[in-house]
């Protein structure tokens, strides 16, 4: 049987140009489900569990990925043993149980702490709200407010994307389920934080090496070393190309500043398995409700810096028209008609398959919000 475990695990390992290495911690107060939400992982991929009793490290194979994931124990003596990970760790899982109203508060604590560590800070953050199922769960939108993660995001320029899900909920969804395509953006933001690392050194000139691999691809770093050689993927040297074209035309007066392509940096998913089957986003007074499969990206505002080319959501995702089912990624669609909205809110405007969202200025006077569909 073990034999049989060992080939199977073999096979569906990616050949070893292709495997990418993540490290990731999933942390948050105990009884979230963090342990159960790994378990489902553990279901829903294929998966390896160190042989040790009580061990906290699992690894999960997702697309070119081998994941090395940490569950690591949320009370307080588990707490103190978090920051023995954060090196380490290229991007975080944060589980809140969205129905513990009464410790949103602890949780906005420890996690604002989390966030400003200066290991963690500027590092991707999947934020799971989970426990969807029970009755009395709290929509995503609602723990954003609850954990003031618009501020978390802006001050420490991590980015972070909220999903909500339920891990004893669909497990049979393997390759949709919201903890399956929460990890996938998580790997792909974690793939562009090297990119970006690598992209800044450059002069403005660049000259991209050509390359065969996928999106967010190109040869990827070992887990935790910055000094290997990213190759820029096409579809990012594309866009580089766009943004340079684009940012050519700024200079000669054709558009003014505010309409540059901007830094995506909190992506909230809806429910799409869960009632009520809408996303609300309120603030002073303006109900925006997205139907279902909307995601709703906050961006930081703050143009893109030379040489960026975000990557594994928003902006980059808005070239795409559609949800790329042949890379598997989520790709948030650009365009987003008024119908998508039950209230008085005016349309992202689109010019040469350049973003330029609508600055919701009701919202946050420092952040952007873009809403994009899953096609
Ligand atoms: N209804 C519901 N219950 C859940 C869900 N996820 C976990 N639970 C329950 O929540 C309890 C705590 O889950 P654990 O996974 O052990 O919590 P944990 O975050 O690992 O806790 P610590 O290891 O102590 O930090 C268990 O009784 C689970 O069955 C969920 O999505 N929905
Ligand atoms: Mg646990």
């Amino acid at each position: 049987m073990f034999r049989l475990l060992t080939s199977c695990w073999s096979r569906l390992k990616p050949t070893e140009e292709k495997r990418r290495n993540a490290t990731v911690i999933i942390i948050g107060l105990e009884n979230s489900g963090k342990t159960v939400l790994v378990e489902a992982f553990q279901r829903l991929l294929p998966s390896r569990i160190n042989n040790d009793v009580k061990s906290e490290l699992t690894t999960l194979l997702l697309d070119e990925y081998e994941v090395a994931m940490y569950d690591l124990n949320g009370d307080l003596k588990g707490q103190e043993k978090w920051p023995n990970y954060y090196a380490q760790a290229q991007g975080l899982v944060f589980v809140v149980d969205s129905s513990d109203v009464e410790r949103m508060q602890e949780a906005k604590n420890i996690l604002t702490r989390l966030m400003s560590d200066k290991r963690v800070a500027g590092k991707p953050i999947l934020l799971l709200a989970n426990k969807q199922d029970k009755k009395d769960a709290l929509l995503p939108c609602d723990i954003i407010e609850y954990l003031l993660l618009e501020r978390l995001v802006n001050e420490n320029k991590s980015k972070c994307r909220v999903e909500p899900c339920s891990a004893i909920k669909n497990l049979q969804r393997r390759n949709h389920h919201p903890i399956i395509e929460g990890l996938r953006w998580l790997l792909a933001a974690i793939g562009d934080k090297y990119e970006e690392l690598y992209i800044s050194q450059q002069p403005p000139t660049l000259s991209f090496p050509t390359s065969k691999s996928t999106r967010g691809s190109g040869e990827r770093c070992s887990s935790d070393s910055f000094s290997t050689r990213i190759v820029m993927s096409k579809e990012k040297r594309q866009n580089f190309e766009k943004r340079q074209h684009f940012e050519k035309r700024q200079h000669f007066g054709q558009r003014s500043m505010e309409a540059r392509p901007l830094k995506p940096i909190l992506q909230v998913n809806a429910p799409t398995d869960f009632s009520p089957h809408v996303l609300a986003v309120q603030k002073d007074g303006l109900r925006l409700r997205p139907k279902k499969n909307i995601s709703v990206t906050f961006a930081l505002d703050e143009p893109m810096e030379e040489g960026e080319c975000s990557g594994g959501n928003g902006a980059q995702n808005i070239t795409e028209p559609h949800y790329n089912r042949s890379n598997n990624l989520q790709t948030p669609a650009p365009y987003v008609g008024d119908d998508l909205f039950e209230g008085n809110i005016e349309p992202v405007t689109k010019e040469k398959g350049f973003p330029f969202p609508h600055n919701f200025n009701n919202i946050t006077p420092e952040a952007e919000i873009l809403f994009s569909h899953h096609g």
